[in-house]
Parts: structure tokens; sequence; C-alpha cells
């Protein structure tokens, strides 16, 4: 399953031979490891790196070498650009990846979509000069349209035109890999297809927002063939526990006993809030889990409801 991609691998550190004997050396360490693709840089990097950290998947990533071995867990990861990962993981040559649901859309492969990971969220839209000429995608049927996403504004366009999959459309897509907001200034095409957070980038460029056609995230992908099923279940257990230590604070406080009933409709918890006694028979103490983002205002209600010593704890890890 895996000599294609050891080929390829080696081939592009074939030049360094200082590395050929430390990439000989992984390569031969890499079977019966579970081959998890990663994105070796860019925005989604940093928050993927974070998240094998969370997972306690240890490893030591040498300079140049986009291959690590996990220390602890029978894992290789495989250091890739996000956009060729869908290719990797739905060509089965790694077992699981992480990148975002664009990517997994531009590439049109056959994998499985495993969980939204909760990060790199933005919307891939259309954006066109301001005070243009262009209202709406309709306006732009038979212009020239610049992306890094082809194949989904393609797909778009055929849609708007009415034409069959790989029919003729009017309207022309030409590919750019980066920088593509500086396309209409420069003559490139008439509008953009690009991904869009804060809107910063299209505002400088003095772009806006016509339609969204994708809204995307990072995501866990799956091979459908994937070796080690045990070791996927329990990447991605641990991924759960830390996205729900995440979204989730811990409550604890103190309540009147005849006022429990009260304060636990404001605490329910996720499963059932602990209610523990305490040395005063008339208070109990509880515990309960509360999304991060509701905390404020129920620690609000919990204070007029009659509680006290309302405490908020952050939840570092989670089994859920
Ligand atoms: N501005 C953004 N905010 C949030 N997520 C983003 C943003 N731009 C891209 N992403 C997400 O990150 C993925 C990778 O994008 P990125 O621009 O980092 O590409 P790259 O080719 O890996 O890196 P680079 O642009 O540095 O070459 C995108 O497919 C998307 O899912
Ligand atoms: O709405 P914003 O928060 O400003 O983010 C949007 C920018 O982020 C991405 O590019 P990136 O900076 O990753 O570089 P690239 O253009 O080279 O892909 C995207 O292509 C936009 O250019």
């Amino acid at each position: 399953m895996i000599e294609s991609l050891l080929r390829v691998i080696l081939r592009a550190y074939s030049s360094y031979s200082i590395f050929s004997y430390t990439t000989m050396d992984l390569v031969n360490h890499m079977t019966d490891r579970l081959l998890f693709a990663v994105p070796k840089k860019g925005r989604l990097y940093e928050k993927c790196y974070n998240m094998l950290k969370g997972a306690d998947i240890q490893f030591n990533r040498s300079n140049r070498l986009d291959i690590a071995l996990c220390i602890n867990l029978p894992i290789a990861l495989i250091f890739l650009p996000a956009a060729d990962i869908p290719t990797f993981v739905g060509e089965g040559r790694c077992d699981i990846g992480i990148t975002g649901y664009d990517q997994v859309m531009e590439s049109n492969v056959d994998v499985e979509m495993g969980m939204d990971l909760s990060f790199g969220k933005c919307k891939l839209q259309i954006q066109v000069p301001q005070n243009g000429p262009y209202q709406n995608p309709n306006d732009l049927i038979g212009k020239t349209i610049v992306s890094s996403f082809t194949s989904l504004t393609r797909k778009y366009f055929e849609k708007l035109e009415g034409v069959p999959e790989g029919g003729n459309l009017k309207t022309k897509i030409k590919f750019v890999g980066g920088s593509v907001e500086a396309s209409c200034a420069l003559g490139v095409g008439d509008a953009i297809v690009d991904l869009v957070e804060s809107g910063e980038t299209m505002k400088a460029a003095g772009l806006h927002a016509i339609e969204t056609i994708l809204d995307t995230s990072a995501h866990l992908i799956l091979s459908k063939n994937p070796s080690h099923p045990e070791l996927l279940e329990l990447i991605q257990s641990r991924f759960e526990g830390l996205l729900a230590a995440n979204k989730y604070v811990l409550c604890n406080y103190n309540a009147p006993r005849d006022k429990l009933p009260d304060l636990l409709k404001v605490t329910p918890g996720r499963r059932a809030a602990t209610v523990s006694p305490l040395e005063d028979d008339n208070w109990v103490a509880v515990s309960s889990m509360v999304e991060r983002k509701d905390i404020a205002i129920k620690m609000d209600q919990l204070k007029k409801l009659g509680a006290s010593d309302i405490l908020t704890l952050e939840i570092t890890n989670c089994r859920v």
C-alpha cells in the first residue's frame, strides 16, 4: 500500500544526500504503522500541531523531513500540502488525514468524511471589484473568473449556466495558485473565487462578496479501506475529547437544597450534573459541564437563583 508514497517521498529527498540515511531509516520503520497525513505548512499547520499534541501523539519532526515516526503509538505522520491530502487519503496511500472541507470538495475524491475539527473556518466566495459593473453571479456569465478552486468554480458556473457536467461553459475559468485577490486589479480576471475569513484581504484588494459557494472548516478524513481500525478509533476518540474540552467549561457552585431543581434547569450538564452533599445538610455542591459560549449568562442566572461560590474551571482534556 505504501510503496508509491515512499517512492514519491524518496524522490523528493534524493537530492538531499545528507538526509537520505535518515529518510531510509524512517521508511524502514513505516511498515505496520498507521499513516496520518497532516498539513506541512499554511493556515492549518499550527492548529493541527496543537491537536496532535493534545491527543498525546508524540513525535519529533526533523528539519526538511516530511515523515515523523510517533514515539508512543504505531503511527507515522506524513506532512503534505493541505491541497494534496484528499488525494493521498482517497487513494488509500494514507489512512487518515486532516485538511479543509474545501480541499476535499475540490479534489472530488472518494474519502470518508470524519469529524469537523472546528478550526480553519472560512467561506469560498465569489468576489468582484467594489463599485464595478457586477452585482450578482449572473452578471459574470461569459466573463473570466480566477481561482485556485477551479473545479468548484466550474461546478458552480455549470449549474448557473445550466450546462451539463464537463459541457462547454461561456464563462472562462483560470487557475492561479495563490494571491488570487490580485487578479482583478492586474487584469487577469473579472472576478475571483477565493477563501475569505475576516474579509480583510478582499477589502484591501478593493473586492467584495456577491456569493458564497461553500462554508468550510478543517475535517478529519478517512480512507475507505484503512489499516489499523482500532488506532483510528483511538485517534477519533481523543480528538472528540479535545473538541469537547474546548467547547465546554466546568461550572461548580454551592446550592441551597430547596433551590436545586431550578438551578439544575440552568446547568443540566452534558448527561447530568454531579450533585454532592455538604457538611451543612441544607446545601449541596453542584458540578456541571456548560458550553463556554453560555457561561457568563448562566453564572448570572445561578447567582440570581440563590447559588453561591460559583466557579468556572477550564477543561484541558476529556473523553466523552
Ligand atoms: N483565511 C483563512 N482562514 C481560515 N482558514 C483558511 C484561510 N485560508 C485558508 N484556510 C484553510 O486552510 C487550508 C489551507 O490553506 P492555505 O492558504 O494555508 O494553503 P497552503 O497552500 O497549505 O499554504 P500557503 O498558502 O502558505 O501555501 C484551506 O484549504 C482552508 O481550508
Ligand atoms: O479573509 P481573510 O482573513 O483576510 O483571509 C483570506 C485570505 O486567506 C487565504 O490566503 P492566505 O493568506 O493563506 O495566502 P494565499 O493567498 O497565498 O493562499 C485566502 O486565499 C485569502 O487570501
